[in-house]
């Protein structure tokens, strides 16, 4: 892919109050981020998870660090096991911890200190629906967000569902930050588009901190 800012230093793009893409700001560490996804992934597979409705979520997950995020019949919540498999998460890679509170810091939220992470990969048509990120115990606690491999248009709202979105772009190496005043606005990521990305092939991948206890 043309990416007619590669040899751009990182630059800065506020959404909100509380919120901010940090544009490439990993696109350095690419390729060794998405070699420690596959590490994880190869010890705990990708799920396509099934919502407590009855569906089967498009966007497949896994996780690492302390506790994982996932969802089953019996509704969505932070484990420190694969409610799927019973295995526990593979441990957080300090390069990952270190990227997340060196991130959160440029955008304001110093301290931060992540005991879960996710990771999620779409493939083409795979989407995430407008939510609110709420299952975690300190609110005051930002969210930090990586996109490698293909690119997805993100959505960003306000604190109704129904309320009007920000559309934008996200790339390999961007890092998107909420937290403070925007840490309960709704978002969301719209059907990827098919492509191949030299280092991730077909997919997305999008590593999403959080201090979840
Ligand atoms: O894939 C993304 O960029 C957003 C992920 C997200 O909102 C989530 O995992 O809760
Ligand atoms: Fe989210």
């Amino acid at each position: 892919m043309l990416d007619l800012f590669s040899d751009e230093a990182p630059w800065a793009e506020p959404l909100a109050e509380g919120a901010v893409i940090l544009r490439r700001l990993v696109r350095d560490e690419g390729e060794a981020l998405l070699k420690s996804v596959f590490a994880i992934a190869a010890q705990n597979p990708f799920h396509h998870r099934i919502t407590p409705g009855g569906h089967r979520m498009s966007v497949a997950m896994t996780n690492c660090g302390d506790l994982g995020w996932s969802t089953d019949s019996r509704g969505y919540q932070y484990s420190e096991h694969d409610t799927a498999t019973g295995h526990q998460w593979p441990p957080m890679p300090d390069s990952f911890r270190a990227l997340a509170t060196s991130a959160a810091a440029q955008a304001g939220f110093a301290g931060f200190n992540p005991d879960a992470c996710l990771i999620n990969r779409y493939e083409p048509g795979a989407k995430l629906t407008l939510h609110q990120d709420k299952d975690e115990k300190d609110l005051r606690q930002p969210i930090v967000s990586v996109s490698l491999g293909l690119p997805a248009v993100f959505q960003f709202g306000g604190f109704d569902r129904a309320d009007a979105t920000q559309r934008v772009l996200l790339e390999h190496g961007d890092v998107v930050v909420w937290g403070g005043p925007s840490r309960l606005r709704f978002h969301g990521i719209m059907p990827l588009k098919p492509g191949i990305h030299p280092l991730a092939g077909p997919y997305r991948y999008n590593i999403t901190f959080r201090r979840a206890l």
